[in-house]
């Protein structure tokens, strides 16, 4: 069961000194994108936290003018009582107006804003994750990826759905009280000013608590998603096994450090939203306090002292507002940080920026004419191309422990090559460096006298068909696992099957080349899913055709009935076959011998027959078994 390594402390420790803003930022080439809407949802930010803020002070002003006090504004001292206070009246109802009328608004546009830029996110992260090595792949758990395409991108859409956005108009409004609050009266707006310092500073030391758990939290949620996944992919081992009480067990131990891991984000999480409570009844407190000794010394009227207790209430509310939203703006910020993570991830195998197309000239005007052919579906393989040549490759996946030793040879074009040699010889480590799956760590290989690196990835994936021993296919229907996305017509896919003797196969399916294959191609047999990758290699009509244990998974009359068809295929086509068993590659122009990731011999069945090496060895101990 993998469960991968947990992050080092200092690592986790930088991550916590990570710039929030320098995260924040990343997001702005999305928000661009719908630049309109983010204007437009910020402008009406304005008015609806204007609105807020003058509501106390109508309040103020309205118990002023009943006790005809003298902060009581000019414009309403010259008036009726009943004048005034309907002037009040009205304004106080134009501001309900335009905070009723515009929240809703503004909240509507910024959740569609955030739903755009969520999209864009997940779009930009599966293009970068698909365009990774395989190497990330080997040392990254499916479930972890999973976590951050989903539950990861999820968590910064939430910012913008449940309106934590908002935490700006909080900020503009706390700005507006506290320029109207020194407008009126500056000792009690100090003094809530006092209050609300070190209040702010012991919030951001909660946040950063709160951020550090969040983090840990996630990678407690992508181990618990690597489980379940490995468990749904390999659920026929787990339950021939009995392994389904383990892995419970198992799971449960992940399930609880989860659990621990998130009860710490809820610690912090409720110290934030307890502070704020009673902070802000010691700030009505204290303005009480503080202003009725004010009012008593008859240096402050009932009217100001009204404006500041709601004062007092509303300048803590965008705190606590933030409190609510605190949660959710964290989480967000840890997302940013987790999907930045994919993103940074650096594309290991790149093409080419320029392509040395001045020196290789020639060759590459042959690749590109080839690929030309392709694409206008009148391919016809020539006896010239497709020469491999290997030369001193050396390759390791981890470190110095090599796998392919000093590999030094030229496959002709048009000939047909078997690799043979104990498992974890090096075989199929061959093939995915051919492919440019992986790098080689020293030398290079050559197609047609072009060093791979520099053919684009999709013309020389074009170039080449390679068959596994296990196809893999998407859920969709017949057709389109063969088309695999490319135009082809009903015609060519037809021709395709029949080439590869599958057609029959395909027509006896309930719907012929329309039937539905399920996710992983479960509704037929492996034998089956191996004749459709047949026939989808041959609807590319490959130069260089690829078989890694091929034929393995088919029944010996279907295995006929296709090497029939591969005989045809395999003509002009420069072919590799790896092959365990022997019988299979007798008339293959050579073979080689791969020990330990080396070349120890090659020739002709005959030849190494005759040597009595290794090749001789493993043919008369199959030869036995037989
Ligand atoms: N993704 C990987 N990461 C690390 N090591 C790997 C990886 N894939 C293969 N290896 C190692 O590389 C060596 C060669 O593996 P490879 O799959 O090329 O052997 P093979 O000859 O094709 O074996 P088989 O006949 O069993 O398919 C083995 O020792 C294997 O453990």
């Amino acid at each position: 069961m993998s469960v991968y390594p947990f992050k080092k402390k200092s690592q986790t420790k930088s991550r916590q000194n990570d710039n929030d803003w320098r995260l924040f930022l990343r997001l702005v080439p999305y928000a661009r994108r719908s630049g309109r809407l983010l204007a437009l949802s910020m402008c009406l930010l304005v008015p609806i936290s204007v609105a807020n803020s003058v509501q106390p002070l109508l309040i103020g002003q309205a118990i002023s003018l009943i006790r005809q006090e003298p902060s009581t504004y000019e414009f309403l001292k010259n008036r009726s009582l009943w004048e005034g206070l309907s002037i009040l009246q009205g304004l106080f109802l134009a501001t309900i107006i335009v905070r009723l009328s515009l929240t809703g608004l503004q909240g509507y546009l910024v959740q569609k804003l955030g739903q755009k830029i969520t999209a864009a996110i997940r779009e930009d992260l599966f293009h970068h994750v698909t365009s990774l090595a395989v190497r990330f792949f080997d040392r990254t758990p499916v479930g972890k990826l999973i976590t951050r395409l989903i539950n990861d991108v999820e968590s910064l859409g939430d910012v913008f759905a449940t309106g934590a956005i908002g935490i700006v108009s909080d900020l503009f409004s706390m700005l507006v009280i506290i320029g109207l609050m020194f407008s009126i009266q500056w000792q009690l707006a100090c003094l809530l000013l006092l209050i609300l310092f070190p209040i702010t500073l012991l919030i951001i030391y909660f946040q950063q608590q709160y951020r550090l758990a969040n983090y840990k939290s996630r990678e407690e949620l992508s181990k618990i998603n690597s489980q379940l996944q490995e468990n749904i992919v390999g659920i026929n081992i787990v339950q021939l096994f009995r392994r389904e009480k383990f892995n419970a067990e198992l799971f449960r131990a992940t399930n609880n450090k989860y659990i621990k891991e998130v009860d710490a984000t809820i610690w912090y999480d409720s110290a934030v939203s307890g502070t704020l409570e009673w902070i802000s009844l010691i700030a009505i407190a204290g303005v009480l306090w503080v202003g009725g000794v004010l009012l008593l010394d008859q240096n402050l009227t009932f009217g100001i002292l009204a404006s500041f207790i709601l004062y007092a209430q509303q300048l803590f509310d965008p705190l606590r507002n933030f409190a609510e939203k605190f949660t959710v703006i964290q989480a967000g910020f840890t997302a940013i940080e987790r999907v930045n993570d994919i993103l940074d991830e650096p594309i290991e195998i790149k093409d080419q920026s320029n392509p040395r197309f001045s020196i290789l000239d020639t060759q590459f005007g042959y690749i590109d004419e080839i690929i030309r052919d392709l694409e206008a579906q009148n391919f016809t393989t020539s006896p010239e191309m497709g020469e491999i040549r290997f030369e001193h490759v050396w390759f390791a996946y981890k470190d110095d422990d090599y796998v392919i030793k000093d590999l030094d040879f030229i496959i002709h074009p048009g000939e047909k090559i078997a690799l043979v040699g104990p498992t974890g010889a090096g075989k199929s480590s061959i093939i995915r460096l051919l492919c440019r799956l992986y790098e080689p760590t020293q030398g290079r290989i050559l197609i047609d006298g072009v060093d791979i690196r520099e053919i684009p990835q999709a013309e020389l994936r074009r170039y080449m068909a390679v068959i596994l021993q296990e196809a893999f296919l998407f859920a969709g229907d017949v057709k389109s696992n063969i088309t695999l996305g490319d135009s082809y017509t009903f015609e060519e896919i037809e021709q395709a099957a029949e080439k590869t003797n599958v057609a029959d196969f395909i027509e006896q399916l309930p719907q012929g080349y329309d039937t539905q294959l399920r996710e992983r191609g479960t509704n037929i047999s492996s034998g089956q899913k191996q004749l459709l990758a047949f026939a989808r290699a041959a609807i590319r009509n490959p130069q260089i055709l690829v078989l890694d244990e091929a034929t393995a998974s088919l029944d010996v009359g279907t295995e006929a009935l296709i090497q029939q068809a591969l005989n045809q295929l395999l003509t002009k086509r420069t072919a590799i076959i790896i092959a365990h068993r022997l019988s299979t590659i007798r008339d293959v122009d050579r073979i080689f011998v791969l020990k330990r990731g080396e070349l120890i011999e090659q020739g002709s069945h005959e030849q190494l027959i005759e040597t009595g090496g290794l090749y001789s060895t493993l043919h008369n101990l199959q030869m036995l078994g037989t």
